[in-house]
């Protein structure tokens, strides 16, 4: 079977996805942010730069246990925490504060501390060179990392803990921050059942007990699902009153009378960006965005066929959106001999054994069982390819 013209290449869709993201991201950024308590900041994007409020570190300090010395030694032995004149030394843990006078720090194993004449004493232990130690030995300066109003991370950067933690040091205790793409679920179909053991005619649902999940660990802020008929007039009202940044929807991307999701978007007056994708499973999968600005995408019913849709559109998607790059594809030895498919890409979940990767069983578009066993997803050209050629993968987002 051919694909319908208008159909866009696998990697053009991808590419398309992500920048919806971007351009909505820009957007949004000119909108408000807010201020969220560090702990909470993981994996939102910066609002404006994290500037050092202080020196960093903001005192001198040791970097190794052992004491504080002025002056050439033997060294009179001091109180911890004291000023120090030349000939005095005085103990230090690391990261403790060096005091005035104090001219380098003596690691705890070149120093002896011993009596001499009711003295307490410092001297070099035995072998330890009389250059121990030089100045500034040992001393982290105040400021050597930044000084204050220094940037640290600059605005746009989606947070990762080393952010917080630097962030932290800066003496931050929250940061200015787009809150995360927020997600409104819509699940279509007449036939779908949310538990027990369904009738012939009806299924199990996929999608409520998952999407949430990989939404979220995509960078959105997942809504709770909504479910609704094959209906034309409650899917348009779902679309128009749902809320979100993104609408996910599931089912309905067919030709159907069942199917009322093309319809839907072409009377509230959407901007399709990807009417399908030259792919397999799930070529009937769909972009689109709404007159206000809302993005939608379409996962065709199918379950593996909806998970395939999901990494190609809404992972480039939600990390468009997030200030991330189009997330890079992995590569894959195969261990197979994969078949042609004219013009479409196919997407494989598959798994490892000693040639590379396989194809997984169970995997056609109505299927999880496959996907349920696999490493990742394979993306085999619509050429085929032979046993041992390297392949593009899909990472799972679990
Ligand atoms: N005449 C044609 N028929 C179909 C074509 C085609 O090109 N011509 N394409 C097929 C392909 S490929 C796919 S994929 C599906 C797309 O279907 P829809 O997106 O319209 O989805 P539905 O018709 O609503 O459902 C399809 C299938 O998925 C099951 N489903 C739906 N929701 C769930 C759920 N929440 N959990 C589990 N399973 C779900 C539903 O029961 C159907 O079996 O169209 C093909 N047909
Ligand atoms: O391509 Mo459909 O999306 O096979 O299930």
């Amino acid at each position: 079977m051919s694909a319908e013209p208008d159909s866009v290449a696998w990697a053009a869709a991808r590419e398309k996805a992500w920048s919806a993201g971007r351009d909505a991201l820009g957007q949004d950024l000119a909108g408000s942010a807010e201020t969220v308590p560090l702990e909470r900041c993981l994996g939102l994007v910066l609002a404006e730069r994290v500037a050092a409020q202080l020196p960093v570190p903001h005192y001198a300090s040791s970097a190794m246990d052992g004491w504080a010395v002025s002056g050439p030694g033997p060294w009179l032995l001091q109180p911890p925490g004291s000023a120090l004149r030349p000939g005095e030394a005085a103990p230090v843990v690391t990261g403790g504060l060096i005091q005035e006078g104090t001219q380098a720090v003596l690691r705890s194993e070149y120093g002896v501390a011993a009596e001499r004449d009711g003295r307490r004493l410092l001297e070099r232990a035995p072998g330890v060179s009389c250059e121990e130690p030089s100045a500034g030995r040992h001393i982290r300066p105040a400021g050597e990392e930044a000084g204050a109003g220094d940037t640290v991370v600059p605005a746009g950067t989606r947070l990762t803990p080393a952010h917080l933690a630097i962030a932290a040091v800066c003496g931050h205790d929250g940061l200015p921050v787009h809150p995360a793409p927020e997600v409104a679920l819509l699940l279509t179909g007449d036939e779908v059942v949310t538990s027990g053991l369904p009738a012939p005619g009806h299924v199990r649902d996929t999608f409520g007990p998952t999407l949430p999940a990989i939404v979220t660990a995509l960078g959105g802020k997942p809504f709770p699902p909504r479910r609704l008929p094959d209906d034309f007039a409650a899917t348009r009202a779902a679309i128009e009153g749902c809320g979100g940044r993104v609408v996910v929807t599931t089912g309905g991307t067919g030709h159907s009378r069942a199917d009322h999701l093309r319809a839907v978007l072409e009377a509230v007056g959407a901007q399709i960006l990807v009417p399908s994708i030259r792919m397999r499973p799930g070529h009937p999968a769909l972009l689109a965005r709404l007159a206000d600005g809302r993005l939608v995408v379409g996962l065709p019913g199918n379950p593996l066929a909806a998970m395939m849709a999901l990494l190609t559109l809404g992972a480039p998607l939600l990390a468009g959106l997030t200030g991330r790059p189009l997330p890079p594809l992995g590569s894959v030895q195969s261990g197979a001999r994969l078949a042609p498919l004219e013009g479409r890409h196919r997407l494989v979940p598959y798994a490892l054994d000693e040639q590379g990767a396989v194809p997984a069983d169970h995997v056609g578009s109505a299927m999880m069982r496959g996907l349920a066993a696999a490493s990742g997803v394979v993306v085999v050209p619509p050429e085929g390819a032979r046993r041992g050629q390297q392949l593009p993968t899909l990472p799972l987002p679990w």
